[in-house]
């Protein structure tokens, strides 16, 4: 099959690496030195200390190399998304496309795509970039995906070629229950690890971040959706499954890029107005990485 990734970051590569050995897959970048050190250097991945070489083939991004693909999986941050849709319309044509974006902010873009079908993804694996050709499995976990629109059967045809123990898939039926879940478990352990600057296996193990944890996990659910009663199981478990990771949010401010605050904590901000519930905490950390984006310009 034919797959394309528009995003060669920490997850876009790692898909790229468990994908690649069975299917034929194209990395779109926008970095003409990234595309020429896949090309030529292949794509490196490492797991548990072994290393992995895989051959990919990338590609700068342009409109008419998407429309041959059976599946293109959208890799970028959620900020992103306004000017790729805007700049390459040609995405509408491939056969399945599929976001994988943490957050809430994408959805309302769906509606607007003309592809037969699209399916919405949560990933809970811990990956850092470690160059423009490489990427660590920093922490094993499972790749969540429903359908938006549309049932074609060529996304399932293409995990069933790459699922494994080490690469794992779940098909849920409903899309919006799967991304408010994962929309906690960010909620609570993005914001955290970054204002702290600790990997995210520090929230467990330090007892006073830990009852942070708790009391804003409990502030989020208050105002979303959840039918899910062991939700606080699962949002240790994310965080003990990928406890030497950095959180993408983390690694944002790190590197100076924004972060995707307003498509997590913003929009819990704003479920909370519409339902006039206060949630201070919320309030609290949602201002404080809005003010350490601003400090690193
Ligand atoms: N990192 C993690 O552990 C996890 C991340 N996620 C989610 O996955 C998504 C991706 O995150 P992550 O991989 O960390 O993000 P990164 O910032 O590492 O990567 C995003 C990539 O998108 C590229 N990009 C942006 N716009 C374009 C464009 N127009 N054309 C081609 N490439 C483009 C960027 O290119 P450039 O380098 O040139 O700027 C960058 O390489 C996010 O929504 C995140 O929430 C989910 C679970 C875990
Ligand atoms: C799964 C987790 C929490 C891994 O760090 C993540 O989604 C992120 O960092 O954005």
């Amino acid at each position: 099959m034919k797959v394309g990734i528009i995003g060669a970051g920490a997850i876009g590569l790692l898909f790229a690496s468990y994908i690649a050995p069975t299917n034929n897959v194209t990395i779109y970048t926008r970095k003409l030195d990234q595309r020429e050190r896949l090309n030529n250097e292949g794509l490196l991945l490492i797991r548990n200390g072994h290393k992995f070489n895989i051959k990919v083939s990338a590609e700068i991004l342009q409109n008419q190399s998407i429309e041959q693909l059976d599946l293109l999986i959208i890799a970028v941050k959620q900020y992103h998304l306004p000017d790729l849709i805007v700049q390459f319309p040609s995405i509408n044509q491939a056969k399945s496309i599929l976001f994988i974006q943490n957050g809430m902010g994408h959805i309302h873009y769906l509606d607007k795509l003309d592809n037969d079908s699209i399916h919405v993804g949560v990933v809970e694996h811990g990956s850092m970039l470690l160059s423009s050709h490489a990427v660590e499995h920093t922490g094993i976990g499972r790749t969540k995906i429903s359908p938006f629109k549309g049932c074609s059967s060529i996304v399932s045809d293409i995990i069933t070629t790459v699922e494994s123990e080490n690469f794992p898939f779940i098909f849920e039926e409903d899309w919006s229950q799967m991304l408010t879940e994962k929309l906690v478990i960010n909620s609570v352990i993005n914001p955290l690890t970054s204002v702290y600057r600790v990997t995210n296996g520090e929230l467990l193990r330090n007892n006073f971040f830990f009852e942070t944890m708790k009391v804003l996990f409990n502030e989020v659910i208050s105002v979303l959706p959840c039918k899910n009663r062991e939700l606080w199981d699962r949002v240790v478990e994310v965080c003990d499954k990928t406890s030497i990771n950095r959180s993408s949010m983390l690694k944002d401010l790190e590197e100076g890029r924004l972060t995707e605050i307003d498509a997590i904590l913003g929009y819990v901000l704003e479920i909370g107005k519409r339902k006039e519930i206060d949630l201070p905490i919320t309030n609290f950390l949602y201002h404080s990485i809005k003010g350490l984006e601003k400090r690193r310009g």
